[in-house]
């Protein structure tokens, strides 16, 4: 069979929708392909479940630390996992398919891989990281390919790690009861967070790093997150090797070797959970069909088109992708952005309506809708540990290799007035960096409990440019933790 639409959508994540939304308002005819859920990663493996069983914790931790309040004691194991069903509707996807139809997005059902310039064949779909086969249906574009597949957890190559049957995240957002203890191997976004909430559903965990936390992050962040988890129970073990990996007996504890031959040690636990980075999900789309290599991300430029793909006789692109399976981000947040450029591209070049000067001039300006330039030098990342790490822009140490002339300035949260009158426990810490020459932010980080709700008024000002000046004059209220905002400008001489 072989249906035409204007725009065929790869991937149905958080991504694909936005990128299929924007291109339909813009009058285009689109078709998403789906192997697996719409809604994606972040909706049952990721984002959603991991947030909903984090959040009791902390508002436990709140609860210990406000005066007065007393110990809650433990979760509610049952109750806490019985949340992350309904958040995630245990794997059901008939909601997002009723508002791709409401918005006019047609759904097509499988594995889809390019078969050659706006060419799109889709097979049934096994698993989305399976080979598969069987019937092929042909879509054909007549405007734009948009591949949104995203990324999957990396299994590293280590001796006996795959055959133990290791958890990724998808086991650990999805476990229907908690192990006794838990071992993480990499202390990224995904282990801490996980080594936080599993702490807080009882586990005994062990966190393995062959450096600090959150090797993303100002050194300080992880810092601060190393000492709160080990006050919360966690074996951290950073600057740690892990050796080899053993499971004699499937569905037995798990042992790993960590640390050199003359003084190694062996972890052992009910389950072991790889949290080691992930890769985009391009083995299996067709990219070699177009000149591509499969299972590199695609690098594209700022209005989302796929470099290194030939533009059509017209000389308009094609081929467009966002979201994490570009490499070039890694979060729900920054990649629905890129997909609403797409989107908006798409619409422009192709659409009735569409204004292509404007992306054309898009190319000179500093910001445009046709253009994820947010994508170099002002990126969110909010990591949900206890206490939070939420950050924009660059860290000092990115900044000066990239050779910016910043100045970082930093001040304790605890010396906020509204820090002191939520609890006599409020840590945290702010740090701004200031572009010395232009007098801006240009990059600002926040440790501390809500911090990733602190974040945005760092992140409106970097994307503005306010200069400090400006800035002076955002009165934060009093007393709020936002107050740093005033301490962190008199650092810097206001
Ligand atoms: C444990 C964890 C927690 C996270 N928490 C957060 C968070 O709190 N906030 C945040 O911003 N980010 C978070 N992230 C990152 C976030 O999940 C990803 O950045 C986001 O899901 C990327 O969206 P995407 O649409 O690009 O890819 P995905 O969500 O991976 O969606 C891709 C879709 O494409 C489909 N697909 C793949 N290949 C094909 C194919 N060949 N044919 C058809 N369909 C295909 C897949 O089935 C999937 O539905 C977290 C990640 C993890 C692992
Ligand atoms: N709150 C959020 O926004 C959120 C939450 C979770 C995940 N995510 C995203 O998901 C993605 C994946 O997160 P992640 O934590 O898996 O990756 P990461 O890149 O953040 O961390 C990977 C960790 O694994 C370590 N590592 C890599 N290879 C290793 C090896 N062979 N042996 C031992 N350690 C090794 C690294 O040193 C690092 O500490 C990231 O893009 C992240 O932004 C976002």
């Amino acid at each position: 069979m072989e249906q035409t639409y204007d725009v065929i959508v790869i991937g149905a994540g958080p991504v694909g929708e936005n990128a299929a939304d924007r291109a339909a308002r813009g009058g285009l005819s689109v078709a998403v392909v789906e192997a697996e859920l719409v809604g994606g990663e972040c909706s049952y493996w990721a984002c959603i479940p991991s947030k909903t069983l984090l959040s009791p914790g902390a508002a436990r931790q709140a609860a210990r630390e406000a005066p007065g309040v007393g110990d809650p004691g433990p979760l509610d194991v049952d109750a806490v996992l019985a949340r992350r069903d309904e958040m995630t509707g245990q794997g059901d996807d008939s909601g997002q398919e009723e508002w791709l139809d409401s918005v006019g997005i047609t759904l097509v059902r499988g594995h889809g891989r390019l078969a050659g310039e706006r060419t799109v064949e889709v097979v049934p779909a096994t698993g989305v990281d399976d080979d598969a086969a069987g019937e092929t249906h042909r879509l054909l574009a007549r405007c734009a390919v948009v591949v949104s597949t995203g990324s999957a957890a990396v299994v590293p190559d280590l001796p006996g790690l795959a055959e133990a049957n290791p958890w990724t995240s998808r086991e650990a957002t999805a476990a229907e009861a908690v192990p006794a203890s838990l071992v993480i191997l990499g202390g990224g976004v995904v282990g801490v967070e996980m080594a936080t909430l599993y702490a807080d559903l009882g586990a005994r965990v062990t966190l393995l790093a062959r450096g600090g936390l959150l090797a993303g992050a100002e050194p300080f962040a992880g810092e601060m997150v190393a000492e709160a988890l080990r006050d919360a129970g966690v074996d951290v073990r950073l600057g740690t090797t892990a050796r080899r990996v053993e499971r004699p007996a499937p569905g037995g504890p798990v042992t790993v070797t960590v640390g050199g031959d003359d003084g190694a040690e062996i972890v052992t636990a009910a389950e072991l959970l790889v949290a080691t980075g992930r890769r985009p999900r391009t083995g299996d789309v067709g990219l070699d069909t177009v000149g591509l290599e499969p299972g590199a991300p695609l690098t594209i430029d700022d209005t989302t088109a796929v470099e290194e793909v030939g533009r059509d006789v017209v000389g308009k692109p094609w081929l467009f992708a966002c979201g994490d399976v570009t490499g070039r981000v890694g979060t729900t947040h920054q990649g629905k952005y890129q997909a609403r450029v797409t989107g908006d591209v798409v619409a422009a070049l192709y659409g009735s309506g569409g204004d292509r000067e404007a992306i054309v001039a898009a190319s000179g300006a500093r910001w445009s809708r046709y253009a994820a330039r947010a994508d170099h030098g002002a990126q969110t990342q909010a990591v949900f540990a206890r206490p939070h790490v939420a950050w924009v822009g660059p860290t000092e140490a990115e900044a000066r290799r990239a050779g910016l002339p910043v100045r970082a300035v930093s001040y304790d949260l605890a010396s906020v007035a509204g820090a002191a009158v939520t609890s006599p426990d409020h840590g945290g810490r702010a740090q701004v960096l200031v572009d010395t020459e232009r007098d801006v932010l240009v990059g600002a980080t926040f440790v501390g409990p809500d911090a990733a709700e602190m974040l945005h008024a760092a992140t409106v000002a970097v994307v503005g440019e306010v200069p400090l000046d400006a800035l002076w004059h955002a009165v934060p209220p009093f007393p709020t933790v936002s107050e740093v905002w005033l301490r962190l400008l008199e650092e810097l001489g206001l």
